[in-house]
């Protein structure tokens, strides 16, 4: 029997505020596959982010269990790199050295100082920022840092890229930009991505499959839509493209009908 490579297994996350035990998340079951890119949905505060950190080992799952490569996860570990929608650059340091801590941290003891710095600029040229490795974040846009922080985590060489709305922090066309090079990566690296989104348009064009999630308490896997369309995607072709259109109504009919939260109901 094959194993996924990544899998949540009923996976459950209870809060205990003041005594009083809040059930935010049951019975979470997914399977991904390598490769796979993956958006989670759901109005806020359904717990997309507590399953993001407790497949990042940041949270640890009250009850079930998330197993990567055949692996039980149970702690934070550079084959599950984290993106943030607000980056978490160190501030004193320039692109290039942020991206060479990361580097230097998992490669120190394989790579030789001169591997690890044709790997740090290899990284940076992926995400289109070679142009600006001695800046600091002060000097860097939104969208650079960001940039800088996919670098730094693609860096690692991780099994999986976890971001909590990587793009949710900057305007349209910085957004744009920044999901066509991640689309371009992922088509280059065949990485297995997880992105929680609230941007409808966002998992359509990015995913191959859109989780999208009940409202909680006990927030949960309502449905999973697969998105069929083929790559490379091209957001202007798109936009008219029928396939798209119909995969957009069937995730805003998910949350605007059949999961409206009850204030929006
Ligand atoms: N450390 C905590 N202690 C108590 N309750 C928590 C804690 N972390 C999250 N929660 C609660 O668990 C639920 C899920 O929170 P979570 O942040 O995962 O939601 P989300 O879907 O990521 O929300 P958003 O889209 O607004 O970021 C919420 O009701 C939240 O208040």
């Amino acid at each position: 029997m094959t194993h996924p490579y990544l899998s949540l297994e009923n996976v459950g996350m209870d809060f205990t505020v003041a005594g009083r035990t809040f059930h935010a998340v049951t019975d979470v079951n997914l399977a991904i596959e390598r490769g796979q890119y993956v958006s989670i949905i759901g109005h806020s505060g359904c717990g997309k982010s507590t399953l993001l950190n407790i497949v990042a080992g940041l949270t640890r799952a009250s009850k079930g269990g998330v197993i990567l490569d055949g692996q039980e996860v149970n702690s934070p570990g550079p084959d599950r790199a984290v993106v943030f929608q607000n980056h978490s650059l160190l501030p004193w340091l320039t692109a290039y050295q942020n991206v060479r801590l990361a580097v230097d941290k998992v490669f120190g003891a394989t790579k030789s100082a001169a591997e690890r710095h044709d790997w740090t600029l290899h990284n940076l040229r992926l995400v289109h920022m070679d142009h600006a490795v001695d800046k600091r974040p002060d000097e860097l846009s939104g969208g650079m840092k960001q940039r800088v922080g996919i670098a730094r985590a693609l860096s690692m060489e991780p099994k999986v890229l976890l971001m909590d709305e990587p793009f949710g922090a900057l305007d349209a066309l910085t957004r744009a930009h920044l999901q066509d090079t991640v689309m371009e990566i992922q088509t280059r690296l065949n990485s297995t991505i997880i992105m929680i989104t609230h941007d409808v348009d966002e998992a359509v064009l990015l995913s191959d499959r859109i989780v999208m999630m009940t409202n909680g308490p006990s927030a949960t896997i309502g449905e999973v839509l697969e998105v069929d369309l083929p790559r490379p995607r091209r957001r202007l072709d798109l936009s008219d493209d029928a396939r798209y259109v119909a995969y957009r109504a069937a995730v805003l009919r998910f949350l605007y009908e059949r999961h409206a939260k009850p204030e929006a109901a």
